[in-house]
């Protein structure tokens, strides 16, 4: 489908043939299943500061309504496309569905550089984006989330845009918001705590000792910083890698994760940091390491670095970061790099929002222990499904996890009658 002719929205294809010649679907089903259901474009005027009128053009994909409401995070990035967020959309389904979620997956972007704007302006964007969608979501339609480069304020903005078009607060349009607002305890660190349990749970599968390994961590965001901070603090791993998108450092005898996380702060990006060495940031992805965790962006993980990691388990944390020609070479590679797919890895994002959006249906709240323990339960549980259907089919993770996504889509429609 040209509409969506994008590098990312071409590896969601492949990845799904994939699935789909080992799933033997038929070609009809295949094309129902893997192209999204709606894509809305939008163009977003706003003022800038110094008086000027810019448009910015933003997108929501909607991939599949058969198991209830959409559910996906918005992205703010220079690289955002509508092909893009389709792929993401396409992705949040296998993911939800593996995972256990009543929804489908969906995805928003808006193409910008957050980080171009000024405060006033980042918020005039915002609202303006949730005012474009106000006719194609909510809460029983699709809730939507926070991804790259947007937080908690944009979700609060978005959630006052919905609310105050509704007449009545409605916390439940989105997640990842404030917890003054509606939102919950443990959202902004979900995804990163994630990473970090299904990494020892793949630890203990491999019986190694997490105080004895090494770490490198691509991305120093929401989901990277937390990652990192995990390993290094929680599992006494050394860390001996770190980037984000302005500079790459490694020191063999491990990085002070807490001083980086406070010069980001400080900073706005790694730039500068001094308490290591600065390296390309594509030979940090073939250092050696026993835990790579790609935390950034798509298909970072290739033809052409992925015979050269030197990783033994690769712990994708971003969204698509290994394009399907690079799975082919870690396929080959099975023995030698235990890899925890995207759509198992970082899902502990979305499930915490799925709490959220229950505890504000329900209007009553759970403590963090309460959360974390719910997250974790379902972690392992996916994490024991894909691994149990990999040892049994001999398939290799991504195919597994995504087999099971795409099964119980599939068993959604085939019930509802969408599907003979
Ligand atoms: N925020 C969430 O809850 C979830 C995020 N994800 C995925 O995790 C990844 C990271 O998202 P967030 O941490 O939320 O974003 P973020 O905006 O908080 O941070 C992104 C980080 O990646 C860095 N970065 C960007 N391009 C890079 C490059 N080419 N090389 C190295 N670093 C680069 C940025 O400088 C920044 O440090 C994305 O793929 C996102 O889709 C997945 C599930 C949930
Ligand atoms: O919490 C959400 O809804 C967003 C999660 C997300 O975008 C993702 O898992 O990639």
């Amino acid at each position: 489908m040209d509409i969506y002719a994008d590098p990312a929205y071409a590896m969601a294809t492949e990845q799904f043939r994939v699935i789909a010649d080992y799933l033997n679907l038929d070609a009809n089903i295949r094309e129902r299943m893997l192209h999204p259901k709606r894509a809305i474009a939008v163009t977003l005027p706003i003022h800038r500061d110094d008086g000027t009128l810019q448009t910015y053009q933003g997108y929501r994909v909607q991939h599949h309504l058969a198991m209830g409401p959409t559910k996906g995070g918005v992205r703010f990035h220079p690289g955002v496309s509508l092909g893009e967020v389709a792929a993401l959309a396409t992705w949040m389904s296998w993911k939800c569905a593996l995972t256990g979620l009543p929804y489908g997956g969906a995805k928003g972007g808006v193409t910008v550089n957050p980080r171009e704007l000024s405060t006033r302006e980042l918020e005039s964007l915002s609202r303006r984006y949730m005012q474009e969608m106000i006719p194609f979501v909510g809460p029983h339609t699709d809730v939507i989330g926070p991804d790259m480069g947007t937080n908690e304020q944009v979700m609060a903005w978005f959630m006052d845009t919905y609310s105050v078009y509704k007449g009545y607060a409605v916390p439940e349009i989105v997640t990842g918001k404030p917890v003054s607002i509606g939102g919950t305890t443990g959202r902004r660190e979900a995804t990163g705590r994630g990473v970090v349990y299904l990494v020892e749970r793949a630890l203990n599968v491999l019986k190694m000792h997490a105080e004895k390994c090494t770490a490198i961590v691509q991305g120093f965001g929401n989901v990277g910083a937390v990652t990192a901070l995990g390993l290094a603090y929680k599992d006494g791993m050394k860390v001996t890698g770190i980037s984000d998108a302005f500079a790459a450092f490694y020191r063999a005898d491990g990085i002070d994760v807490h001083a980086a996380e406070k010069y980001a702060n400080e900073h706005g990006s790694l730039a500068g940091f001094t308490e290591a060495d600065t390296i390309d940031p594509d030979e940090l992805l073939i250092q050696p390491c026993d835990v790579l965790v790609p935390a950034a962006v798509e298909g970072v993980i290739t033809e052409k670095n992925a015979g050269q990691l030197r990783c033994r388990i690769l712990a994708e944390a971003a969204n698509g970061p290994t394009t399907p020609a690079a799975d082919r070479i870690l396929f080959e590679r099975w023995n030698e790099i235990f890899v925890i797919p995207d759509i198992l890895c970082n899902a502990g994002g979305v499930i915490v929002s799925y709490f959220e959006w229950v505890q504000g249906l329900q209007q009553f709240f759970w403590n963090e222990s309460e959360i974390m323990d719910k997250l974790f339960r379902i972690l392992e549980q996916a994490f024991t499904a894909v691994t149990k259907r990999s040892r049994e089919a001999k398939i290799p993770h991504r195919v597994a996890a995504m087999a099971i996504g795409v099964e119980r889509v599939l068993a959604a429609k085939r019930a509802r009658g969408l599907f003979p």
